[in-house]
């Protein structure tokens, strides 16, 4: 593991983001353990949170003009990110986000932020379990005549998608995209078994892992 991931899971561990317990998702899977982004909830946090996505971007490689961060966690993703890529990379990025709801006064619409026509779209998101909510958002991105080019995530939970195969495979392979995470589930397991006082989680999620996961 990286300097840089093992310090993002004490730091996700210490801001309770990383939790264990008995948890319902977005899938209808229940799971022992959820990473609740939320929880990145002050300023300090957001700073550290922005270097970490910042490091992970820079090291893909991926070329994108702007980042959108799906609504509701990924949009503070956006721009505590856009702010750590202007302060510490020399590199002025825009970032755009979505409205769960359309609205209808005022400027109106779903989107809100930069322009997205003929642009590279770098997504940002904190989790991604099924791919369902990249899939969600993807039509609003190509529909503002963006392109997707890659996705950034915090965690790869490492699960399978709608079939097999597992759900980053899926959206690597069905949008022809890259997508990069700053940590993996496989991570979080090599954590809690070198911590006596959590190790007692980890055969739970192998268990999970047994039904949902792929390796
Ligand atoms: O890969 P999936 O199976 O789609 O699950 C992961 C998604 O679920 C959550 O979004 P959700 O819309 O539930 O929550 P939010 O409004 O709190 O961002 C999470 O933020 C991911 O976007
Ligand atoms: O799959 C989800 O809904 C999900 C998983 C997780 O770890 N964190 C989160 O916010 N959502």
């Amino acid at each position: 593991m990286l300097d840089y991931q093992q310090e993002f899971i004490d730091f996700a561990i210490k801001q309770q983001v990383l939790r264990f317990g008995e948890f319902t998702l977005k899938s209808g899977r229940v799971s022992p353990y959820f990473f609740n982004a939320g929880l990145f909830n002050t300023g300090e946090a957001l700073t550290k949170l922005g270097h970490c996505y910042a490091e992970a971007i820079q090291r893909s490689g991926i070329e994108f003009d702007v980042l959108f961060g799906p609504a509701y966690k990924g949009i503070p993703l956006a721009a505590a990110t856009a702010s750590t890529l202007a302060a510490n990379y020399n590199k002025i990025t825009p970032f755009a986000f979505n409205r769960k709801e359309a609205k209808t006064h005022g400027e109106g619409g779903q989107l809100v932020g930069a322009d997205l026509t003929g642009q590279r779209v770098l997504l940002i998101d904190d989790v991604i379990t099924a791919g369902t909510a990249i899939r969600e958002v993807l039509p609003q991105i190509e529909g503002a005549k963006g392109k997707i080019s890659g996705v950034v995530i915090a965690l790869d939970r490492q699960e399978r998608g709608q079939g097999e195969r597992s759900a980053i495979q899926e959206v690597e392979q069905d949008l022809g995209i890259p997508v990069v995470s700053i940590i993996t589930l496989d991570n979080i397991i090599e954590h809690l078994n070198t911590k006596s006082d959590l190790q007692s989680y980890a055969p739970a999620i192998e268990n999970y892992r047994q039904t949902y996961g792929v390796c």
